[in-house]
C-alpha cells in the first residue's frame, strides 16, 4: 500500500522503515531536509512539502502525521485538510490529546475526509519490535488500512496465547481498534498513566535499595546491595518481570550509580490528561497520581528514584532530560 509518513523523528522515521521492509510504499516529509533524504536513500520517495506529498500519493490517500502533540500536529493536520479530497484519511500516530482527537475528527468528517487517531507505543525499539497500536475511528476505514497496521505490529509471536481468548484476532498480533474517534489516544493516554505508576513503583523500589546502606541506619543492618545484579536476577521468572525493568536492568549494568541522570525527570502531558480523566469520571487514581506529582517534585530533589525514571524515559523513548536550571 501507499502511506505518506509527515515527521521523520524518532517515531516517523522509524514507521517508514519498518513499513519499507514489509514493501509498502512511502512518501516522507520532514522539515529537516537531511531526515527526509536519508529516508530517500532507505527506499521511500522524499518530498519537499505537504502539496508535494498530496501530489505523490494516489486517491484515496492516507498520510500518517507523527509530530509533537500540540501547535506542530494541529498545524499539519489544517493545512492537509485543505489539500486532501474527499474519501482520504488523515491519521495522527502521536501523542495527542483525546479531545483533541474527538474535535479533529467531526472538523474532517465534515469535509468528508477521515480521521484516525492512533497511540503508538514502542519508542525508539519499534523498528525493531514493532509498535503496539490503540486506533480509534470508523471501523470502515480501519479495516482499509488494515495492511498497514499488520506490517507494524509486533504479531503473534510476541507474547504466548491467552488461554481461553476468543474473538478479534487483532490484538493478538497487537493492534486494537478501541472506539470511535478520541478512543485510540484516549487509550494510549491511560496506558502512560499506567507506565508513569509501574515507572514510580521501580523507582521507589530501587531508591530504597539503593540506601539501604545508609548510616542513619544500625550498623548490623546496613545493606551494600548490588541493584545490575538485582534487577539481572529479577528478570528472569520474578512477578515484576518486565519490558521495563529490561530497560531498567539495561541502565543499571551500563552506569550502576545512574549518575548519567540529574534526577529531574520530564513529562509530556499523557501523566497529566490521566490524572484529569480520572478526576472527571471520579475514579480514584492515588498511585497514577502520586507518580505523576513525583515527576514535578523531582525537579527540586536529586534522587535516585529520579534517575532510574530517566533512565526508563531515554531507554524506552530515547528521551534526554534538559540541563538543571
Ligand atoms: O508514549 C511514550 C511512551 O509510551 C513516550 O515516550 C512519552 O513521551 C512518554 O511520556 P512522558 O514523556 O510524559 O514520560
Amino acid at each position: 500500500m501507499q502511506l505518506g509518513m509527515v515527521g521523520l523523528g524518532r517515531m516517523g522515521g522509524n514507521i517508514v522503515r519498518r513499513l519499507l521492509k514489509a514493501g509498502h510504499h512511502c512518501v516522507a516529509f520532514d522539515r529537516d531536509t537531511a531526515a527526509r533524504e536519508a529516508l530517500g536513500a532507505e527506499g521511500a520517495l522524499p518530498v519537499a512539502d505537504l502539496p508535494a506529498m498530496v501530489a505523490a500519493l494516489e486517491a484515496p490517500r492516507a498520510i500518517w502525521i507523527m509530530l509533537p502533540a500540540g501547535a506542530a500536529t494541529e498545524e499539519a493536520l489544517v493545512t492537509l485538510a485543505g489539500l486532501l479530497s474527499p474519501g482520504d484519511v488523515l491519521i495522527d500516530g502521536g501523542n495527542s490529546m483525546w479531545k483533541d482527537s474527538v474535535r479533529r475528527g467531526a472538523m474532517l468528517r465534515a469535509k468528508g475526509l477521515h480521521f484516525l487517531d492512533i497511540g503508538t507505543s514502542g519508542g525508539v525499539w519499534g523498528l525493531a519490535r514493532g509498535y503496539c497500536l490503540m486506533i480509534g475511528g470508523e471501523d470502515a476505514v480501519v479495516r482499509r488500512l488494515d495492511p498497514i497496521f499488520a506490517a507494524l505490529v509486533p504479531g503473534k509471536e510476541a507474547a504466548p496465547p491467552t488461554p481461553g481468548r476468543t474473538g478479534d484476532p487483532r490484538p493478538e498480533q497487537g493492534y486494537v481498534h478501541a472506539g470511535p474517534n478520541g478512543a485510540g489516544h484516549f487509550t494510549k493516554m491511560i496506558h502512560n498513566g499506567i507506565e508513569y505508576g509501574m515507572m514510580q513503583a521501580f523507582a521507589e523500589g530501587l531508591d530504597i535499595l539503593h540506601h539501604a546502606d545508609s548510616p542513619t541506619l544500625p550498623e548490623d543492618q546496613r545493606l551494600t546491595l548490588n541493584l545490575p545484579d538485582i534487577t539481572e536476577a529479577w528478570r528472569r521468572g520474578s512477578v515484576v518481570a518486565s519490558w521495563l525493568l529490561d530497560l531498567t536492568a539495561q541502565a543499571l549494568a551500563q552506569d550502576p550509580q545512574l549518575e548519567g541522570f540529574s534526577g529531574h525527570v520530564s513529562d509530556s502531558g499523557e501523566g497529566r490528561w490521566t490524572v484529569q480523566a480520572a478526576v472527571e469520571t471520579a475514579v480514584s487514581a492515588p498511585v497514577l497520581s502520586a507518580a505523576l506529582y513525583a515527576r514535578f517534585t523531582s525537579r527540586d530533589e536529586d534522587r535516585f528514584s529520579g534517575k532510574v525514571l530517566s533512565a526508563q524515559r531515554k531507554g524506552f523513548g530515547g528521551h534526554l532530560e534538559p540541563p538543571k536550571p
